[in-house]
C-alpha cells in the first residue's frame, strides 16, 4: 500500500514565464527558485543587449551580435523572439525541447510578446505569472538601487513600465512583489498546484490502470 502511494507518476513538464516591468523583481525572484527547487531549469535567452557588470556570458544571457541572432531566428533556432528597449531577445529552442522531453519545467524571465508566442504554441505547457512592484516610487527606486544602468537607460526603463504593466491581464497568475521571500513562496505554490494537473500526469491513466487492476 506504501509503495503504491509514493509511485513516481511521469508528468509533462511544464513552461513557467515570469514576466514584469523591467526593476519589479523577476530576476531575484527566479534566482531564488532556481535554487531552492532543483527540478526547474532555467531558459537563458539570446540577446544583442551590451552585458551588464557582474553579468556572465551563458549564465544570464547569451550575448550575440545582430547577424548571429538574424541568423538563429531564420534557421528557427528560437522558440519566440522579441524586440525590447531597442535591442534584441530570444529563447533557443533546443534546451527548453531537451529539458520538457525529459519531463523537467523550464522557467522563462522574457517580456510580454515572449509570452503570447508561447502562448500561440503550446498553450496548455505554459502557466504565466505577472509580477508587478508595490508602487510606481518603489519601481524607480529599485531600478536605482541595482546600480546597472545609466540613469538614461532607468528614465527608458520607467517609460516602458506602464505599456509593460497594460498586459498584466494576459496573464494567469499576478502577484505583488513586496517581500521577495513571500514572492518566492507564491510561486513555488502556483508551481506545485500546476505540477499536479491532471492533463500534466500523463503517467496516470496506467497508474489508475494498476490501481484498478488490483481490486
Ligand atoms: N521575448 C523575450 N523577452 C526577453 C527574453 N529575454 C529577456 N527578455 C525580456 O527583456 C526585457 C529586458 O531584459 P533585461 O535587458 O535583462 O533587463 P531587465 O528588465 O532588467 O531584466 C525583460 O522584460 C525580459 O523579461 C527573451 O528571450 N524573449
Ligand atoms: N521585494 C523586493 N524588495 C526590495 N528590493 C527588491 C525586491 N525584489 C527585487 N529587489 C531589488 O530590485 C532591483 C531590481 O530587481 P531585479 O530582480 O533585477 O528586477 P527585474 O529582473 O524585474 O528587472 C534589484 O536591486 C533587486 O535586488
Amino acid at each position: 500500500m506504501l509503495k503504491t502511494m509514493n509511485a513516481k507518476i511521469a508528468r509533462r513538464g511544464l513552461m513557467l514565464v515570469l514576466s514584469s516591468p523591467s526593476g519589479a523583481g523577476k530576476t531575484t525572484i527566479s534566482r531564488r527558485l532556481l535554487d531552492r527547487d532543483p527540478g526547474i531549469t532555467l531558459s537563458v535567452s539570446v540577446t544583442t543587449r551590451p552585458m551588464r557588470p557582474g553579468e556572465q556570458p551563458g549564465v544570464h544571457y547569451y550575448f550575440v551580435d545582430m547577424p548571429e541572432f538574424d541568423r538563429m531566428a531564420g534557421q528557427g533556432e528560437l522558440l519566440e523572439h522579441a524586440r525590447v528597449f531597442g535591442n534584441c531577445y530570444g529563447t533557443p529552442r533546443h534546451t527548453v525541447e531537451t529539458a520538457l522531453s525529459a519531463g523537467r519545467d523550464v522557467l522563462f524571465d522574457i517580456d510580454w510578446q515572449g509570452m503570447q508566442q508561447l502562448a500561440a504554441n503550446a498553450r496548455a505547457d505554459l502557466v504565466s505569472v505577472f509580477v508587478l512592484p508595490p508602487s510606481g516610487t518603489e519601481l524607480e527606486r529599485r531600478l536605482h538601487s541595482r546600480g546597472q544602468d545609466s540613469a538614461e537607460v532607468i528614465a527608458q526603463r520607467m517609460a516602458k513600465a506602464s505599456d509593460e504593466i497594460s498586459h498584466w491581464g494576459e496573464y494567469d497568475y499576478v502577484i505583488v512583489n513586496n517581500d521577495v521571500d513571500e514572492s518566492v513562496q507564491a510561486v513555488q505554490a502556483i508551481l506545485r498546484a500546476e505540477r499536479l494537473r491532471r492533463t500534466r500526469q500523463v503517467g496516470m491513466p496506467a497508474f489508475v490502470e494498476s490501481v484498478q487492476a488490483a481490486l
